[in-house]
């Protein structure tokens, strides 16, 4: 029983255009992502979304909403990471890269699903579509889910 790991993902979403980078380091490196981490102590994670948006691209989002939740538990490790997604339409500054990322433009019809987390094809069409959506996905080493769930939540 160890509490879930908070991390948090923020996704650009303008019209035809998603934001994504190429992370330069660390957990996922090799892969386009959104922009987050981990949620430190004393902030909120709409605080944290914020701040590793701002370190991993320079834009600032303040329009961004929280739209969804997927739990990642992987075989053999006691802790569950949680992660907290969130979309905006609206940037202040210019995307740039940092020495985690480097963000690029992608049309929403050509998203690099094969140089992504292999669970992304799953959930971003909810997200692109602008569903509320929770899931869980259980992976046995960073390239392979075991089992899954994703539900569209009513927005009511
Ligand atoms: N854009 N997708 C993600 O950010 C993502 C997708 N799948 C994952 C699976 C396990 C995990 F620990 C993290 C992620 C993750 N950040």
């Amino acid at each position: 029983s160890v509490p879930n790991k908070l991390l948090t993902l923020v996704l650009i979403h303008q019209n035809t255009r998603l934001l994504l980078g190429m992370k330069k380091r660390g957990f996922g490196v090799g892969r386009w992502n959104g922009f987050g981490g981990k949620v430190q102590p004393g902030e909120t994670i709409l605080e944290g979304a914020e701040r590793e948006l701002l370190e991993e691209s320079c834009v600032r989002a303040p329009d961004m909403k929280h739209i969804g939740r997927i739990d990642f538990e992987f075989v053999g490790e006691p802790q569950i990471m949680e992660v907290h997604v969130f979309k905006a339409t609206e940037f202040e500054g210019e995307p740039a890269e940092t020495e985690e990322m480097r963000p690029q433009w992608f049309d929403v019809d050509s998203i690099p699903f094969n140089t992504m987390w292999p669970d992304d094809v799953l959930w971003f069409p909810l997200m692109l579509k602008g569903s509320k959506f929770k899931g869980y996905f259980k992976f046995e080493g960073m390239d392979k889910y075991l089992e899954y769930n994703l539900e569209e939540l009513d927005q009511s």
